[in-house]
């Protein structure tokens, strides 16, 4: 019987950067070896060396959702925003969250220049009602931007159930001239120097926006980075593909979580362990490794009990206190 190989998108770009969402880091953390994706230096065929059962290609996020509808891809990391911007014509159906992996969090906004007087989108239309020239907005989401427009009951009283205009390209489709929804393929807030009214792109830190001088007037969705199945995933690929989410979400959890050991006088050592019971600073019971005068105790505690736990083991008289991070973590 020919073995089994489950073909998997990983994302370029923001989704493998150090400083933004690091697939790569993620991976090596959830235990695989892999070759030809550590960020700024990622190669179109990916090897992960010690699972054979995985083919993996470079994808960018924008196309993953495509990929997986065609059945080039059974699994892609890939940002919500993308899958939904690419199923939302569609009813949603055909691709299928593993699950969320609690990382490259971002929000799509709509904003408009700071000096405008505009409080959220409703607003702007209401605003503009007796405009001449067309509402120009650029974005990279064009589908989700036309259907939160069409929902927005400020577009709804002055253009009712017509469609604003999309260009994407040579492509256009809607017929309300009124408002036009460009594509854009990046440096999305630009646009505005240059004389779009409006922008929908997604946002982090907010820096871009501030140095383009906006402000945010309304929010479409919140995305983060989640493993996601196309229609050709069932069977054994679906146990695969839900076995490799696991590895994943013990390494996205693990990054929650110190491995806290101290020392501690052995009279003390009851004591201490039935308090980190009492108090959950573990997760089952500590591992206690009991010498001549001291023991070893070992704990791993969610980091943001930890300083509260520090004071509490002082108390009892715990030395030689050592903290690490934790490179996976499956409960
Ligand atoms: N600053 C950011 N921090 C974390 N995630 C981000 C950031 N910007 C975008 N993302 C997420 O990364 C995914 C891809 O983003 P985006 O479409 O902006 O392309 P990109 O990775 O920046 O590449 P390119 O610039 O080539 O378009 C999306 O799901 C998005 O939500
Ligand atoms: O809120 P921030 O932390 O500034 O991050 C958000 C920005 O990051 C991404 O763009 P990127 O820098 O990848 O360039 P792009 O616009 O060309 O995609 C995204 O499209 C935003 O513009």
């Amino acid at each position: 019987m020919k073995a089994m190989k489950i073909v998997l998108g990983l994302p370029k770009g923001s989704l493998n950067n150090v400083n933004r969402g690091n697939t790569y880091r993620l991976f090596r953390d959830a235990g695989y070896e892999v070759k030809g994706y550590e960020p700024g230096r990622e190669e179109n065929e990916i090897e992960i060396t010690n699972d054979p059962e995985i083919k993996a290609y470079l994808t960018r996020p924008q196309s993953a959702p495509v990929e997986l509808n065609r059945e080039m891809l059974d699994i892609a990391i890939i940002g919500e925003d993308w899958v939904r911007e690419e199923s939302i014509n569609s009813g949603n159906g055909s691709i299928k969250k593993i699950g969320d992996l609690d990382y490259g969090q971002t929000r799509l906004i709509v904003a408009v220049p700071q000096e405008e007087p505009y409080r959220s989108l409703e607003d702007f239309f209401l605003k503009n009602s007796g405009r001449e020239r067309p509402l120009l907005c650029f974005t990279e989401y064009p589908n989700l931007t036309r259907d939160f427009f069409m929902k927005n009951p400020g577009y709804r009283e002055l253009f009712g159930d017509s469609k604003p205009v999309v260009q994407i390209r040579g492509l256009r489709d809607g017929d309300n001239e009124m408002v036009q929804i460009i594509n854009s393929d990046g440096a999305t807030e630009v646009y505005i120097a240059k004389g779009a009214d409006l922008i929908v792109d997604n946002t982090q830190t907010g820096s871009s926006l501030r140095k383009a001088g906006l402000k945010i007037i309304d929010t479409i969705m919140e995305s983060s980075a989640g493993l996601y199945a196309g229609p050709s995933c069932t069977g054994e690929k679906l146990e695969k593909a839900e076995m490799i989410f696991k590895q994943l979400y013990g390494a996205t959890k693990a990054r929650n979580y110190f491995d806290v050991k101290f020392n501690i006088a052995n009279h003390r050592a009851d004591d201490v362990v039935e308090f980190l019971v009492r108090m959950k600073y573990c997760s089952d019971e500590p591992t206690v490794v009991r010498g001549r005068e001291f023991s070893q105790v070992n704990v791993l505690i969610d980091k943001s009990r930890f300083p509260e736990m520090l004071e509490e083991i002082k108390g009892f008289g715990a030395s030689a206190i050592v903290r690490e991070n934790v490179k996976q973590y499956i409960e």
